[in-house]
């Protein structure tokens, strides 16, 4: 499998199900501004507010393979083992698909991710074990702590002044390695210097 990051802003997902792993799904995609469609006999309060909050489509009945034929990307999120499996084989191949409760007969998985600015680390099992992705995720939040936030916005945007410098191609490589000294993440003032200094390169 290959993780691949994806642009999801505009995209339409339906989502069959609503309940608590479709209402997670649909938070995650939310935050990548993507147009939800929710298709369940039944929807939780989480999602029920979600939809309300952000006008996404709710229709009231079972899953069938025409709700589908529009999205860029399809989450079979029901707790029916069947309709997920029937659902899913009646895809054509190039749509995307999920599917929560047996992550291979979809083409795309869900990992867990860590995002601090512009770094985001992902984490997968494969399947395997979401319980360790968790585990593994929640190291990961120790880890990259906050300060990787401004320095990664600090990291973009010394790179695009760098890029347009008019100085060998040599010498913007070694200032983009000097950019990753340790003291550039830790202390705004060292940020701060070297920002100025960049300004008359
Ligand atoms: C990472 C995360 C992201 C997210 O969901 O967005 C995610 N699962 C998370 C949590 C979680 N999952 C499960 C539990 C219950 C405890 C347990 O059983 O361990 C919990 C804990 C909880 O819910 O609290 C059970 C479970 N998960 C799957 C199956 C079915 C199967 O085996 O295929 C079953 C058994 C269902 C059953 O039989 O009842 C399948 C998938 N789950 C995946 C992703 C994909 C593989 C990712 C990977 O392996 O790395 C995949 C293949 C498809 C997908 O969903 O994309 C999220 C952590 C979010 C975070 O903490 O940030
Ligand atoms: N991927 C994961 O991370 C993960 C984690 C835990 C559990 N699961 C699995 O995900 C599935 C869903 O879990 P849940 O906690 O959201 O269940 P849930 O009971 O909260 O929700 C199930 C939803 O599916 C709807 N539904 C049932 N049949 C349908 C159909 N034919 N068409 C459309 N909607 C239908 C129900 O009305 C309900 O809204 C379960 O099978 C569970 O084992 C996946």
């Amino acid at each position: 499998m290959q993780p691949l990051i994806i642009n999801l802003k505009g995209k339409k997902v339906v989502i069959a199900g609503g309940g608590r792993i479709a209402a997670r799904k649909a938070k995650v995609l939310d935050a990548e501004e993507a147009e939800i469609t929710f298709v369940s006999p039944a929807f939780s309060e989480e999602v029920l507010e979600l939809a309300r909050k952000k006008g996404y489509l709710l229709i009231s009945r079972k899953a069938h393979t025409s709700d589908f034929q529009e999205a860029f990307l399809v989450i079979l999120a029901t707790n029916d083992r069947e309709a997920n499996k029937t659902l899913v084989r009646s895809l054509p191949p190039y749509q995307l698909s999920c599917v929560v409760d047996e992550g291979g007969e979809g083409n795309v998985t869900f990992p867990a991710t860590v995002r601090r600015g512009h770094l985001q680390v992902a984490v997968t099992s494969n399947g395997a074990s979401p319980k360790l992705t968790r585990k593994l995720k929640q190291e990961l939040e120790q880890q990259f702590e906050q300060s990787w936030e401004p320095y990664t916005e600090f990291l973009a945007q010394s790179r695009e002044l760098i890029k347009h410098l008019q100085i060998p191609l040599q010498e913007k490589n070694e200032l983009l390695l000097e950019l990753l000294d340790e003291r550039y993440r830790l202390d705004k003032k060292a940020r701060q210097g070297k920002w100025n200094k960049l300004q008359y390169l």
